[in-house]
């Protein structure tokens, strides 16, 4: 048996149905992420896993034990499982140790080591409404950690961070995962925050899961153009204007639309492409330039580490047979 075996999860909220016969497994330390639009039910499906949404059918077993709905239990929850939902609340007027105490099943040793590990205990003598956004994501998450759990549950963890911010939750969420006998599950609805983190991406759209994959095969072979655009930015040809394409290495016109990823198009010398196009602009991202060219009608956009083009030059484009995909 698997650690967590979701079968057949489906909820309808007011009628409409939210998750539709949703079925995955994760094993222990497994670290799942799940991705997708707004409204797509994302939070719905983890409420449902961590037992805090009464599903309609469909079953979640964790450790081989069934996950009840807080329609069957006194206090919902799951034990084992901790769900970190987007919209906590640290209480008033309490000291972060205080709040920290509560349900501590952790030695004094290893609440140090997660204090530190969180980035909080620079931190403990505060009260609660001396913190920042980031801080007090952490310090909720440090709340959850110390009750000793077996299965992590994040729902959108960096919404309403800044960068700064951002990248420290994602330090202490990679450091959990690594050094805690915790296994982890993420939801976010901007996926290139989770592509570093995830050993495997659940993408969801209306309530079903679209893809499931690493990272690497979800991003360089999305299944549609939803799941393309939700990873970043993508070149989609048609069969026709593919033709274009056809004869550079790996690339044939098979009837269906060419599929690369902006760095998947090389800028290469006029004798190793007869793909040709104009620059219409070139842009600075800070850590790679994005140049868009033009092929007659078609626009074409180029992602490279360094730029030697400029607005009106022609250029020649090439790809890798690694990088191509079909759509
Ligand atoms: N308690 C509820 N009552 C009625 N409708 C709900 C309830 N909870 C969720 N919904 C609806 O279910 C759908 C899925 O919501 P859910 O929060 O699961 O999506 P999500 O993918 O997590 O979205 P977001 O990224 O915006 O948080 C939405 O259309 C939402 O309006």
């Amino acid at each position: 048996m698997s650690f967590l075996t979701v079968s057949n999860l489906s909820k309808n909220q007011l009628g409409v149905p939210v998750v539709k016969d949703v079925s995955f497994t994760v094993e222990k330390f497994q670290k799942v992420a799940i991705a997708g639009e707004t409204g797509s039910g994302k939070s719905t499906l983890l409420k449902m896993i961590g037992g805090f949404v009464q599903p309609d059918a469909g079953k979640t077993a964790f450790e081989d034990v069934r996950v009840e709905g807080p329609l069957e239990v006194l206090i919902p929850g799951q034990p084992g499982i901790a769900y970190l939902s987007q919209h906590f609340e640290l209480r008033n007027n309490y000291r972060v140790e205080e709040i920290l105490s509560f349900n501590n099943k952790l030695t004094e040793e290893s609440t140090a080591e997660l204090f530190e590990l969180c980035q909080i205990t620079h931190l403990l003598k505060r009260k609660t409404d001396q913190l920042s956004g980031g801080e007090k994501q952490r310090i909720a998450l440090a709340r959850l950690l110390v009750t000793a759990p077996r299965l992590l549950l994040l729902d959108e963890p960096f919404s309403n961070l800044d960068l700064i911010h951002k990248y420290k939750l994602k330090e202490v969420i990679h450091d959990i995962s690594e050094n805690l006998d915790i296994t982890c599950m993420l939801i976010s609805h901007d996926p290139l925050d989770i592509l570093s983190w995830a050993d495997e991406l659940l993408i969801m759209k209306d309530g079903e899961i679209v893809q499931k994959g690493t990272p690497q095969q979800v991003y360089s072979q999305p299944v549609n153009e939803y799941v393309a655009g939700l990873l970043g930015p993508y070149n989609l040809l048609s069969p026709a204007k593919a033709k274009k394409f056809a004869g550079l290495p790996g690339v044939t016109a098979n009837g269906k639309s060419l599929f690369l990823r902006p760095e998947s198009i090389h800028l290469v010398s006029e004798n190793e492409s007869p793909v040709k196009g104009k620059v219409k602009h070139v842009h600075f991202y800070g850590s790679f330039y994005e140049t868009a060219v033009t092929m007659a009608k078609d626009t074409v956009l180029v992602r490279t580490a360094k730029s030697q083009v400029k607005k009106g030059d022609t250029v020649f484009l090439s790809t890798h047979p690694d990088e191509v995909w079909y759509l």
